[in-house]
């Protein structure tokens, strides 16, 4: 038995006990609210949530929801840190900003294996996934000093300045698909901005966010800069609805989104969005065939599917269909599936069981409105006993598919791959965009003009050029239509954590009636 984590000054014997952790071994003891500084049991709940090993099907947690009073003592707290974080230079924010940075990268094995067991992911990736996390922080420490107003001159010598200032307690609300790393992608630039804020992870994925705020109180955080609360919908909902709270951001699905929308719209209160999707990838016979099908691979079945932004729509040129179903099969049949902590384990289990029923749902209603299986879309029981009871399916791709299909139209955030065959770009864009979602979209051609073209006709937030699923922090993200609003990383993001004040300098005399 292991506990989940350990009190900072116990840091290092937390990595060398997670590094020797194994799949079926974990339990988590320790609290898993974090505030002012400290683990803490939550001081009221509304009810409970399960939190599993997905590799295994064991149950690690029985999560306390937190409760309205909770929350309000997690704000109080969240308020008072403010205070101080909001007067410190950007510098001085920066700092803390890399020293974190720099104890993730130091404990990067141990977060990937945290996060491994947590969310079913291969800890191939969640070492990826760490890597973009301790990057953001790099990043928003490097624009926390230069964030900065203009100077207008008036007329008469009278002048104006603009400050950027902080908005006050924000909140973080995550999926569970990215845990460690969407708690960064949203922490980074708030705390960068001065603000403080209170994050919530789904509740199927509880465990990172705590390494997160620990590390943030090692690394020189105020106590309750960043306070986590743990539960689901009724906790997500105290958090947006409280006064006290400035801003939230929220990674998730549309339903929830407007939900968000409507109870932030009731206090004024901004706030970002980023949603679902139902991406097209366009692979044109002048592609780079090699490429476009690695491409169409990490569009679909990077963490078993379960990424917003995949390309599940693949539109292949009809010149180029069936030399490209032919390579796509092969490399799909090459995927390890299993125990996502081996080494060269590629695909682990979903999340939980009812997400793996709803995806083979998918799958079902596909063939009865006439697609083709051609390869995959099955439960699959790997050969150690252990796994036995873990969420586990094959990669699937369909073929046949028409565009008013279910499985064409919906979100599916499993490893499925739709194929579609177009005769020409004007066709394609049109079918491309017709969908209400608009967060990502990929085109795969060696023409240059044609890839630019297509780029901009696009209705999406981001366009992958021969390319798929790469999220520097450097390049803003974020969706068009009903994907959402707002955007997470790059410099533009600064604009979403921080308001601007403007400040009237009279050099004169006033002017009466
Ligand atoms: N665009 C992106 O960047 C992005 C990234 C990851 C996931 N997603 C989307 O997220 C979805 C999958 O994630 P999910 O199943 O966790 O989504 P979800 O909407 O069910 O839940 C997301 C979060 O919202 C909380 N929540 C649920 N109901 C709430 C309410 N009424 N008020 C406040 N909070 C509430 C949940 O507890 C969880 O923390 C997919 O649709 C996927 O596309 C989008
Ligand atoms: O799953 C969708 C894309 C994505 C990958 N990592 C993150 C982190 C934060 C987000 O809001 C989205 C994503």
């Amino acid at each position: 038995m292991f506990l989940c984590a350990v009190r900072p000054r116990q840091a290092s014997l937390f990595r060398s006990v997670v590094a020797a952790m194994s799949t079926g071994t974990f339990v988590l003891l320790q609290p898993l609210n974090y505030r002012g500084g400290v683990r803490v049991e939550p001081a009221d709940s509304c009810g409970t949530e399960k939190a599993f090993e997905p590799a295994t099907g064991r149950v690690i947690a029985t999560l306390q929801c937190s409760g309205e009073k909770e929350v309000d003592l997690a704000v109080k707290n969240s308020m008072l840190a403010f205070k101080s974080w909001s007067q410190k230079s950007g510098m001085e924010r920066a700092q803390v900003l890399l020293e974190a940075a720099r104890m993730i990268k130091e404990q990067k094995d141990a977060i990937a294996t945290m996060e491994t067991i947590n969310n079913g992911k291969s800890v191939f990736e969640a070492r990826q996934d760490v890597d973009t996390s301790w990057q953001c922080l790099e990043y928003y420490a490097g624009l926390a000093a230069s964030m900065a107003g203009e100077h207008i001159q008036l007329p008469g010598g009278s002048f104006g300045y603009t400050r950027r200032e902080p908005l006050g307690v924000c909140v973080g609300i995550g999926a569970w698909n990215y845990p460690f790393q969407i708690a960064c992608w949203k922490s980074a630039p708030a705390l960068a901005c001065g603000n403080a804020m209170i994050f919530k992870p789904s509740p199927f994925t509880p465990v990172s966010a705590l390494l997160l705020a620990e590390i943030y109180t090692k690394a020189g955080a105020p106590p309750g800069l960043f306070n986590v609360v743990q539960g689901g919908a009724a906790t997500g909902q105290f958090l947006c609805q409280h006064p006290d709270v400035a801003k939230v951001s929220f990674t998730g699905s549309v339903p929830t989104g407007a939900k968000i929308m409507e109870m932030s719209a009731k206090g004024i209160k901004p706030v970002t969005l980023e949603l679902g999707g139902k991406s097209p990838l366009i692979i044109f016979e002048d592609c780079t065939l090699e490429n476009a099908v690695k491409g169409a691979m990490v569009a679909n079945f990077l963490s078993q599917g379960q990424v917003c932004c995949n390309g599940t729509r693949v539109f292949v040129q009809k010149t180029i269909l069936d030399k490209f179903i032919k390579e796509v099969v092969e490399q799909t049949e090459k995927i390890k599936i299993g125990d996502p902590l081996l080494e060269d384990t590629r695909m682990g289990p979903l999340i939980n069981e009812p997400h793996l029923e709803r995806v083979l749902g998918f799958i079902k209603s596909a063939k009865k409105q006439g697609a083709t299986v051609l390869y995959g879309g099955k439960p699959y029981v790997p050969t150690d006993p252990k796994l036995k009871h873990g969420f586990y399916m094959t990669p699937c791709i369909l073929t046949d598919c028409t565009d008013d299909m279910t499985c064409v139209r919906e979100e599916i955030f499993g490893p499925v791959m739709s194929i579609l065959s177009f005769e020409n770009e004007e066709e394609v864009l049109e079918r491309a965009n017709d969908t209400i979602y608009g967060l990502a979209a990929g085109v795969f051609t060696r023409n240059i003009q044609r890839a630019h073209r297509v780029a901009a006709q696009l209705q999406v937030g981001t366009c992958y050029i021969n390319n798929y699923n790469v999220s520097p922090v450097e390049l803003p993200f974020g969706g068009y239509k009903k994907s959402g609003f707002g955007r997470e990383n790059g410099r533009v993001t600064i604009e979403y954590y921080s308001q601007l004040k403007t400040v009237y300098v009279e050099m004169g005399d006033v002017e009466s009636f």
